[in-house]
């Protein structure tokens, strides 16, 4: 039995800066699994990533996520989007943030218990969210985004900037997240980050160079380090140009 498919884009072409930097024929991302977007600075994955929530503008083509067109109105409680900029609060606590976008989301307060133990937020009494580092502070967003409880989550480089055992735990708490039937995007730069993911969505220059898991990906290239394969792969591509 195949899932069906959480995203589907179709014919899909965007513009940025008077230039065309993305250019997708064809992608499905399989629901209840954690699928990586991944490829270097540039490549084009938060302007995936943009088309997705419907905020990106100079689209062309077909984005369907959940089975209705990206942007839709009804699919914002459904879909869950962390940008690479904080968006939570510098003035209030991280319990202060959480309870604040727990009222929004129309969640009870005792969600917000749930998604700090989800994203090992860092709760310091009376400490602001500005005084936290870059890294927790990405983790407050992230839970705040969590709180909604969002059938497909769309992450922006959740974790970079985060020291390895922090990085493991949030790849834990993905895994944990898509057992439980969510959806998972999310984009890196970093090849380390592959193994984590069930699925591999590769780019490069705007374009998406492969689509399988990090299996398949092994069997195509012969490589068993997925950073090698990745290079294989471009090579294989450049010689075949
Ligand atoms: N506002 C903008 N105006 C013009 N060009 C842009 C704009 N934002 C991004 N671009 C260009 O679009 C391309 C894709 O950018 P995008 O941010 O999607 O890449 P990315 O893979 O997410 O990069 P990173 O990993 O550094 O976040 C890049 O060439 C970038 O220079």
């Amino acid at each position: 039995m195949t899932t069906p498919a959480t995203v589907a884009l179709r014919d899909l072409s965007v513009r940025r800066g008077g230039r065309e930097v993305l250019r997708v024929p064809a992608l499905d991302v399989a629901a209840g699994a954690v699928t990586g977007l991944l490829g270097p600075s540039g490549c084009g994955k938060t302007t995936l990533m943009r088309c997705l929530v419907g905020v990106q503008r100079a689209v062309s083509g077909e984005v369907t996520v959940l089975g209705a067109p990206a942007g839709t109105p009804a699919l914002r409680p459904r879909v869950g989007y962390l940008t690479q900029s904080p968006s939570v609060y510098g003035d209030l606590t991280v319990r202060e943030n959480l309870e604040f976008f727990a009222r929004v989301a129309g969640v009870g307060p005792g969600r917000v218990d749930a998604v700090i133990e989800a994203v090992a937020v860092p709760v310091r009494g009376r400490q602001l969210v500005r005084d936290l580092s870059g890294g927790e502070c990405a983790r407050v967003s992230l839970a705040a985004v969590l709180l909604g409880d969002p059938e497909l989550l769309v992450l922006d480089e959740p974790t970079v900037g985060l020291d390895p055992l922090l990085r493991a735990e949030l790849w834990r708490a993905f895994a944990a997240l898509a057992a439980g039937g969510t959806t998972l995007l999310v984009s890196s730069h970093s090849m380390e980050e592959a193994r984590h993911c069930d699925r591999l969505v590769l780019m490069r220059e705007g374009e998406v160079l492969l689509s399988d898991t990090p299996g398949g990906l092994r069997a195509r290239t012969g490589r068993h380090d997925l950073e090698d394969a990745f290079v294989t792969l471009i090579a294989g591509r450049a010689e075949a140009a």
